[in-house]
């Protein structure tokens, strides 16, 4: 396990990490979601010891990471640290080098790598010719070309055109399915939704949410169901307890229901408009599930006194 322990993290008086807290299992792919500015470059930098926790510690196999072991993880930086003047080839063999293979097995893994990534072509090129998108991919096959046991990357996603994302997300998977935890950090949710089987929402210093996808859908407060009755006139659910209307247009209408509120009362009430020609629950996106989370708390009545007086 790949554990992320109460960590606590200040600068000055901004209290940045306010005991965050997840794990990642060898094998699975962990998204870790947040608003800008929420702390997950933070946690990630000090996970690779370029920041120091105030409290709070990241694990590997149950201890402490230490330089030793954190050369066998894979980091992708968010501020890139490439070689601009040294060509593709050489700065992979010597990230691989770095990480302790030898002079051939570095020259294997870089081809590899290289090749894997799309950049089999520009193995001669200065890093700085390369487009952004590329230099990415550079950046990539630098945190994979030691072959390391886990994988911390920092909004590696960005940037990239489709298929880039898509030679990415597959250079991923192949990691996940050898066994190694992955940890990345994304605004680009609809990936987050399709690759990562655990998600962690980090807001106002914690997490707020974490779990499968499914597990935070279930958490929800209401669900959501989408009726379609093209005669319905607005208003048409006023009558049905538990229901709140979240958007109603030309007879197409977005319900949430509270818990124990009656779907069936629901769709009786559609047929009394007339026709019925939808009739689900909607599945909630991992977009309005973010929204959702780091939503501020409503301020309770007392804190609104404050706030007015
Ligand atoms: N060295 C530092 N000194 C002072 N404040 C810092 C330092 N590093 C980060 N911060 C602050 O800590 C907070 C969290 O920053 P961090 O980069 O970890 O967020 P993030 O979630 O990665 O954001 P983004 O999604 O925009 O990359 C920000 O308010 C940032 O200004």
């Amino acid at each position: 396990m790949l554990e992320f322990d109460g960590l606590h993290k200040s600068y000055g008086d901004h209290h940045v990490l306010e005991g965050v807290g997840f794990t990642v299992a060898p094998g699975s792919m962990f998204g870790f979601c947040g608003a800008n500015g929420a702390g997950k470059t933070t946690t990630m930098r000090i996970a690779m010891g370029l920041a120091r926790a105030d409290a709070g510690e990241v694990r590997w196999r149950g201890r402490p990471l230490d330089e030793e072991s954190r050369r066998r993880i894979g980091y992708m930086p968010e501020e890139r640290g490439l070689y601009p003047k040294m060509r593709v080839g050489e700065q992979l063999t010597y990230f691989a080098r770095l990480h302790g293979l030898d002079a051939a097995a570095a020259a294997r893994a870089a081809e590899e790598w290289a090749g894997r990534l799309g950049l089999g072509e520009r193995r001669g090129d200065p890093v700085e010719k390369l487009s952004l998108g590329n230099q990415q991919r550079v950046q990539l096959a630098a945190a994979l070309v030691s072959r390391p046991e886990v994988l911390i990357l920092d909004e590696p996603f960005s940037g990239l055109d489709p298929v880039g994302v898509d030679s990415l997300a597959e250079a991923l998977l192949d990691q996940c399915r050898a066994g190694v935890p992955v940890v990345f950090s994304s605004h680009q949710l609809d990936l987050v939704e399709r690759l990562c089987d655990a998600v962690g929402i980090l807001a106002r210093g914690r997490m707020v949410a974490s779990g499968t996808v499914e597990d935070l859908r279930r958490r929800e407060s209401g669900r959501v169901l989408r009726v379609v009755a093209p005669d319905a006139v607005a208003g048409w659910t006023r009558d049905v307890p538990g229901v709140r209307v979240v958007s109603e247009r030309a007879g197409d209408t977005l319900l949430e229901l509270a818990d124990g509120a009656d779907d069936q009362a629901v769709l009786a009430a559609a047929l009394r408009t007339g026709r019925v020609t939808h009739f689900a629950w909607r599945e909630t996106s991992l977009v309005e599930l973010f929204r959702e989370a780091v939503a501020d708390p409503a301020p309770q009545p007392a804190q609104r006194a404050e706030v007015a007086a």
